[in-house]
């Protein structure tokens, strides 16, 4: 049976995992179909948020909190997603945001991740948590570009270490994130213990995998400069949810701002990502990179199709990042599950730039939207 003779849900039917492939992407199909193919404990630890999960249930919410003002008649039948993050050409804003322990998911772990992200030109982030080492993902993004992730370790010499690897292995950047400073109380892991499972490993740390690691001493924005001459990289900090610590990066150091809320998984009933980054892209206008271009701002959470992207690019980001949708498509179909939905995503963004009168990323901006309800806000 293909997609096209499937018969249509009800509304209120859920995804079954056994329906065959739709003929577009359907995200809640490949979660349905990870949550049966996983252990729970694994399932619940990449689906799972902190507390009583108020800001994860947010987080897609919040992108529909707006509502898009098409432009007509402007002459646009072609959107080209192209862009250039801190430089490096990608195929499309849409990129892979870091996620830990991707060998759980799919026995190639972050490699499928790095290869699909290549071929579909998306930049993948690498979680210092990986199953993988710095090097081995690096191979297998096979020059594609790509950042590292940097959690503070417990040894500072190890953490300067990781940085330097990074430098040395080609990656573009280094994303410090900053959300992190104890880790979130995340019930689903504390109910089931959650640990790295026997046979997998953390390939860039010591220690057994757990959900609850100690994290190193705490860094300042004095890191961001030292980060950035440790690697030769430009740094990026991840976990910026106010426009006055955006612009205490910039001003220590930072090419770019992402801002995040870790996906739920960090402090509750946080301000969702979708209300933080107007503040954040105000705070920074006017604020110069180190190397005298605009700082970048980039965004992540509860990004669930391309229209939500386009929301986020119009309000200001660069590049728009997944983290569930991602690792859906590891447990589920491997390199080709993530190549599945990087390319559905961006395929979706570049339907809705054409719908609204956008040639691309850079056409895109806040004539473009107004808050939900009547009357407008
Ligand atoms: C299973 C999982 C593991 C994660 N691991 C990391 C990590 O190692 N480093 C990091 O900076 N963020 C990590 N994050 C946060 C993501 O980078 C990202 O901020 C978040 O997933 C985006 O929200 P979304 O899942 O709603 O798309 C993780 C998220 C998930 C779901
Ligand atoms: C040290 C934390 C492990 C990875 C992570 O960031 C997450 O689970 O959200």
């Amino acid at each position: 049976m293909t997609g096209l003779t499937q018969r249509r849900r009800g509304p209120d039917e859920q995804p079954r995992p056994t329906d065959a492939a739709p003929p577009y992407l359907d995200l809640d199909l490949l979660e349905a179909r990870a949550r049966t193919s996983l252990a729970p404990e694994v399932f619940d630890y990449y689906a799972g948020g902190a507390g009583a999960e108020v800001t994860l249930a947010e987080a897609p919410q919040a992108w529909r909190s707006w509502r898009l003002r098409p432009r007509v008649l402007r002459g646009v039948d072609r959107a080209d997603l192209g862009t250039t993050l801190l430089g490096s050409p990608v195929r499309t804003p849409v990129g892979v945001a870091p996620w830990a322990y991707q060998g759980m998911a799919h026995p190639d772990g972050e490699l499928a991740t790095a290869r699909a992200a290549a071929a579909v030109g998306a930049l993948m982030t690498v979680s210092t948590s990986a199953t993988r080492s710095v090097e081995e993902v690096a191979a297998a993004a096979a020059g594609s570009p790509s950042w590292f992730q940097l959690y503070r370790q417990h040894s500072p010499g190890h953490t300067d270490d990781l940085a330097r690897r990074a430098g040395d292995a080609g990656y573009r950047a280094l994303v410090l994130t900053v959300d992190l400073p104890v880790l979130g109380r995340r019930r689903r892991d504390l109910r089931h213990d959650f640990a790295l499972p026997a046979g997998l490993r953390m390939a860039n740390q010591p220690g057994p995998g757990s959900a609850a690691p100690e994290p190193g001493p705490p860094w300042t924005t004095a890191d961001i400069g030292r980060f950035a001459e440790l690697s030769g990289l430009p740094v990026v900090v991840k976990g910026v949810l106010r426009g006055d610590d955006a612009v205490a990066c910039v001003r220590a150091g930072a090419s770019a701002v992402w801002v995040s809320t870790h996906g739920g998984r960090q402090a509750d009933l946080v301000v969702p990502s979708a209300h933080a980054l107007p503040e954040v892209v105000d705070a920074v206008r006017g604020e110069p990179a180190p190397d005298g271009t605009d700082v970048e701002v980039y965004v992540d959470g509860g990004v669930r199709s391309g229209v939500d992207a386009l929301v986020a690019l119009a309000l200001g980001a660069r590049a728009v990042f997944l983290g569930r949708p991602v690792v859906w498509g590891l447990a589920t179909g491997g390199a080709d599950g993530v190549a599945e939905v990087l390319a559905g995503v961006s395929a979706e963004l570049a339907h809705a730039l054409l719908l609204c009168g956008a040639a691309g990323p850079a056409d895109t901006g806040p004539d473009l939207l107004v808050r939900a309800g009547w009357p407008p806000r």
